[in-house]
Formats: C-alpha cells, structure tokens, sequence
C-alpha cells in the first residue's frame, strides 16, 4: 500500500513514524514568532534525522479540556511553520486541524496530508480537502476535546468506532472525495475511557476491513499514563508498548513524541512482520 502526495510518496508496506511538532504557545515557551520558526525547524530535522517520515503541525492543542483557538491565530502559528518545513526538508508535512481556513492555507504553502481529529465535520472543511487534492486522516472523537472524558458511554466501542468510520468513509466518497485518500484513525483518547482505549488497541486489526492506511496516536497518552502512574514525560516505554503492538497489527503510520525510540521500535517490528511471509 502506498500513499501519494504533491509528488512524495509514503511506503506504507512498513511502518511510518509521524512526528508531533506542536506550535502551541506552551510548546514554545520563549516565544517570538521568527524564534518559534527556528526552533521549529530545528525540532523537525531532529525527528526526521530520527526517522520521522511525517512531521505533524498543530497550532491548537488537543488534550482533554482544552479551549479552542481563534482562526487567526491559528493561522499565526501554523502557516509559517508548515510553509518553512516543507521548503526546508524532502519530508511529509501534516496539519493537525479541523478548521478549513486553516487546512487551504496550508495546502497553498505546502502541506501533503491533512489530520483532522473531527473527521472533515466542520462547515466546509470537506469542500476544501476535496478541492484540495490532499490525504486526509478522519479520526473518531465522541464529543468534543473540553468534555469528551467526562463519562464517555459506548455499547461497544470498536463497532461503534467502525460504523463511524463507515458514515464519514461514505460522506466524505458522495461529496466528490476519491476514496483513495482517505486514513482512519480510532482516536485513541478522544471520547475513551481506558477500558475503551484498549478494547481499541485489542481490536485494531478489525479496521483493516476498510482497506485504507490507519494511523494511530497513543504517544504519552492517559492510556498508559494510568496503568503506570507516571507523569508524560515517563511514559516513553508504555507508549512505545503501544506502538509495537499497534504496528505488530499493521497500523501504518504511528504518530508519536518519541521518534528516536519509536522507530527503533518499528525496525523489530518490521524484521518479525517479514519473517512471517
Ligand atoms: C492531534 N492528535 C492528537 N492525538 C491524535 C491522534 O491519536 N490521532 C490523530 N490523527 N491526531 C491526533
């Protein structure tokens, strides 16, 4: 399987590390618009010397009970960054957003594959990635970042998850998108409690029915941070845990902090999923 994208093409017959490059204020503490993008660059060519394939560019922070982030100011943090990244570098840039404004804009400075965690439901956030040309990534969420961990519900939560992906496969596929450019992506975390989480990760293979790339993100997660009780910048190991036995199930695009050691992990990966043919 293999996914094409403004003449860069990603073998996903392995598994490919997705780095996180958060342009978040937090993430930068020493501020400055010219020194963000430096440090930005510099972030990047660490996680592609790492073995990143794909650098993933978020302006608004995702986590549980997190606020939204104005357009503008969206637009601020990210444009330069995806435009500085792939002038700079021969790799995968991806926008982690849902709003359209901020999907065109990054499709007109260079951005090769959108991620967006509410699945193209924004007003006109499907019109825009059709006309765009580009991969997208649909990922489940139940609810919304602010309240989506207070008390999710499910009958069950991996037939749930695929009918899901089955409604915005279709949505998105009637509206005019070729279906070769569409991911899946379970959201781990959004909407989940940790029982879901690892029925989830369980079960993984089951979304291979679809015959599209799944891309999973669990890096640094609550899913392994309350099994270990550990802060999330101790939950290397849990989560290259997780990446393993996602990657062991054919996930093909692993989207993590840690790149170093998740590739590392992947290459075991690759030589016991060989071995098996
Ligand atoms: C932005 N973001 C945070 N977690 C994520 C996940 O698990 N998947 C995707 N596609 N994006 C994520």
């Amino acid at each position: 399987m293999k996914l094409e994208s403004r003449g860069l093409t990603l073998d996903l017959n392995y598994p490919q590390v997705m780095g996180i490059l958060n342009v978040t204020p937090d993430s930068f503490s020493d501020g400055g618009r010219y020194r963000q993008i430096e440090n930005a660059l510099r972030h990047a060519n660490e996680m592609i010397q790492a073995g990143a394939t794909i650098i993933d560019i978020g302006g608004e922070s995702t986590r549980p009970g997190a606020d939204e982030v104005p357009t503008d100011e969206e637009l601020e943090r990210v444009i330069p960054v995806v435009e500085a990244i792939a002038k700079n570098f021969e790799v995968w840039v991806s926008v982690d957003t849902y709003k359209p404004e901020v999907m065109r804009e990054s499709h007109r400075v260079g951005v090769h594959l959108i991620n967006d965690i509410r699945a193209l439901q924004e007003p006109g956030a499907l019109e825009v990635a059709i006309e765009s040309g580009l991969p997208v990534c649909l990922m489940h969420m139940q609810g919304m970042p602010r309240t989506m961990q207070h008390e999710p519900q499910y009958t069950d939560v991996v037939s749930e998850v695929d009918d899901f992906f089955t409604e915005h496969i279709t949505r998105c596929v009637n509206a005019g998108m070729d279906r070769k450019k569409i991911l899946l992506d379970p959201g781990f975390g959004f909407g989940k409690n940790l029982r879901h989480n690892y029925q989830l990760l369980a079960h993984l293979s089951d979304f291979h029915h679809f015959g599209l790339p799944l891309l999973v993100g669990m890096s640094r997660k609550s899913m392994v941070g309350q099994l270990l009780n550990v802060p999330p910048d101790q939950r290397v190991i849990g989560s290259i845990a997780c990446a393993t036995i996602a990657a062991m199930q054919g996930a093909q695009i692993i989207r993590v902090h840690d790149v170093k050691e998740t590739a590392e992990a992947m290459r075991i990966v690759e030589a016991t999923l060989s071995a098996k043919e």
